[in-house]
């Protein structure tokens, strides 16, 4: 078993975790509380049409912004607020949707509110299907490295390494990356961590746009069990 940490692209035909913490992946991880499904979209203009067909919420920003028309932004807050009936949420972001579209191995969403949750679904799929290789992929910012998709992938890697040297032997039955090792041990210091990410270019960002509850809310470990599998085209809940 290959454990490796990429930014944007993944080099893994098997396993991939989008990690996108401030907001794509936790935005889909409370979602799939409330809908049935999650229809990414690459364009706004396309997901305009799509909510149409599938009588679906309509959510997305760029820049952080809600985008015009919408019924909402990509605010997990908001979605975790939400009274709907409606089964479908489209949602369209800069980075976390955006980096989907090239992708061509398993897809799970991770980020720190899903971390333990989806590390341990990644190595159950892994078992079921042969799979030898999960790759952690950051979203970023415009292919841009951002801290808070580098410390949420250690805190996913930290419980995917965890998981491993209790069944396994380091080095023989499975190797972790020097990127993921290191993004494991930046993660540990979770007082530290939450100091750094409130200070970062997203933090001060989405802060100017009134999203500071977004931030608290992405920043919480382990609080819910949501993982979001890609296929076809809509993200479910993987059972
Ligand atoms: O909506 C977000 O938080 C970001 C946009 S920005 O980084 O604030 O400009 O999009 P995401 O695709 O969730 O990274
Ligand atoms: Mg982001």
């Amino acid at each position: 078993m290959e454990v490796t940490l990429n930014l944007e692209n993944t080099s893994s035909k098997d396993i991939s975790i989008m990690v996108d913490a401030f907001r794509a992946s936790t935005s889909i991880t409370l979602a799939l509380g409330k809908f049935n499904e999650v229809i990414p979209t690459f364009t706004p203009e396309k997901a305009k049409k799509l909510a149409k067909e599938k009588n679906g919420i309509l959510a997305g920003e760029r820049m952080g912004k809600a985008l015009e028309g919408f019924d909402m932004g990509n605010s997990p807050v908001e979605i975790n607020e939400l009274n709907t009936k409606l089964k479908t949420l489209i949602l369209t972001t800069s980075n976390g949707t955006r980096i989907l579209e090239n992708m061509k191995s398993t897809v799970l969403i991770g980020c720190f509110i899903n971390a333990k949750a989806v590390a341990k679904k990644s190595l159950i799929l892994a078992k079921e299907n042969n799979y030898n290789h999960i790759d952690v992929v950051m979203a970023g910012w415009k292919g841009n490295f951002a801290i808070e998709d580098f410390l949420a992938s250690g805190e996913i890697l930290y419980w995917i390494q965890k998981e491993l040297c209790e069944n396994h032997t380091i080095g023989e039955d499975f190797d972790i990356s020097e990127y993921a090792q290191s993004a494991i041990l930046a993660s540990r210091d979770y007082k530290k961590l939450k100091e750094v990410i409130y200070n970062t270019k997203s933090s001060k960002r989405l802060k100017k746009l009134g999203y500071e509850k977004d931030i608290e809310l992405s920043l919480k470990k382990n609080i819910n069990n949501n993982v979001a599998i890609y296929n076809e085209g809509v993200l479910k809940l993987f059972k």
